[in-house]
C-alpha cells in the first residue's frame, strides 16, 4: 500500500489519521511537524522530525494536516520546495457523501458526515469537516474550510482561504469573498466581501482582516 507522510501533528491531524486509516487506500508512515518533538506519537504515529525531512522519507504523498488555512497554504509551499513533484493526496471519510459529478482538489480532506452535492468542486488542499453540508453546484477554492455542522445552500460561491465557522448556514447562490471569515452560527443571507469578518443573524460585516491573522 502506498504511504503517506502528514504535514502537522495537532488535533486536525488526529481526524486526518482516523479517515486515512479507515479509507484504507493509504499507510500513515508518519508526521512531519516543526513545533512538536521527534518520538511524540500521536494517535499510534509518530512525529518523525520537522518538515526539513520531507526530502529525506520514503513517502509515496503527503497531506497538509493543519486546521488554519494560512499555515496550512505555507506548509504547501514549503513541501513542494522540499520534495518537488512529491503528489498531495485528498482523504475522504468512508461515511462522507460526494457525488459524482463533484470535484475534490489534491490535498483536500472531506471528514465524517461532511455531503457534497452534485456539480460541485472543491479546491486544493480545502477541508470539510465533520458533518458539514455544500450542496449543489457550488464553487469552493484552494484553501477553503468549512467547519463541523456548516450548511450551504446550491450555488453557493466561497473564495479562497475563506473560513466558514461551525455551525454557520449559507443560503443558497451566496458568494463569499477570498480570505473572508463568517462566524460561528451566522447565517450568511447576503454576499460578503474578500478580508471581512462577518456573523450574526443575519451575518453583518464587523470587521475587515489581514491575510494570515488568526480565527481559531
Ligand atoms: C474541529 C474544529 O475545531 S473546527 C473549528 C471550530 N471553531 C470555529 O469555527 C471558530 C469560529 N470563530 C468565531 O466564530 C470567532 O468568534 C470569530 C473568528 C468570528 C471571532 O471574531 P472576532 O472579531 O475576533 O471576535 P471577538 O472574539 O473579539 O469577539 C468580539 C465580540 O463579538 C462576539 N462574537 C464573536 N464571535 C461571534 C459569533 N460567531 N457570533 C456572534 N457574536 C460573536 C463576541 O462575543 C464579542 O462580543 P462582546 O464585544 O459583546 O464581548
Amino acid at each position: 500500500m502506498n504511504k503517506i507522510v502528514l504535514l502537522g501533528s495537532g488535533g486536525h491531524a488526529k481526524v486526518v489519521i482516523d479517515i486515512v486509516e479507515l479509507a484504507g487506500e493509504y499507510e500513515v508512515l508518519g508526521l512531519l511537524d516543526d513545533h512538536r518533538p521527534a518520538g511524540t506519537v500521536v494517535c499510534g504515529y509518530e512525529v518523525l522530525g520537522p518538515l526539513e525531512l520531507l526530502g529525506s522519507v520514503q513517502a509515496d504523498g503527503c497531506i497538509a494536516a493543519v486546521g488554519d488555512n494560512a499555515t496550512r497554504e505555507r506548509i504547501v509551499r514549503r513541501a513542494e520546495a522540499l520534495a518537488p513533484g512529491l503528489p498531495f493526496v485528498a482523504a475522504v471519510h468512508p461515511k462522507a457523501v460526494i457525488a459524482r459529478s463533484a470535484s475534490l482538489g489534491e490535498g483536500t480532506v472531506v471528514m465524517a458526515g461532511a455531503v457534497v452535492n452534485g456539480d460541485t468542486s472543491v479546491g486544493k488542499h480545502a477541508i470539510i469537516n465533520t458533518n458539514a453540508s455544500i450542496d449543489h453546484d457550488s464553487v469552493l477554492g484552494d484553501y477553503v474550510s468549512v467547519a463541523p455542522r456548516a450548511a450551504t445552500g446550491g450555488g453557493v460561491r466561497i473564495g479562497s482561504h475563506a473560513a466558514i465557522s461551525i455551525g454557520a448556514t449559507i443560503i443558497h447562490g451566496i458568494a463569499i469573498g477570498e480570505h473572508a471569515v463568517i462566524g460561528a452560527g451566522a447565517t450568511v443571507v447576503s454576499p460578503i466581501e474578500s478580508f471581512a469578518v462577518a456573523y450574526g443573524t443575519p451575518a453583518r460585516v464587523v470587521r475587515r482582516r489581514e491575510a494570515g491573522e488568526r480565527y481559531l
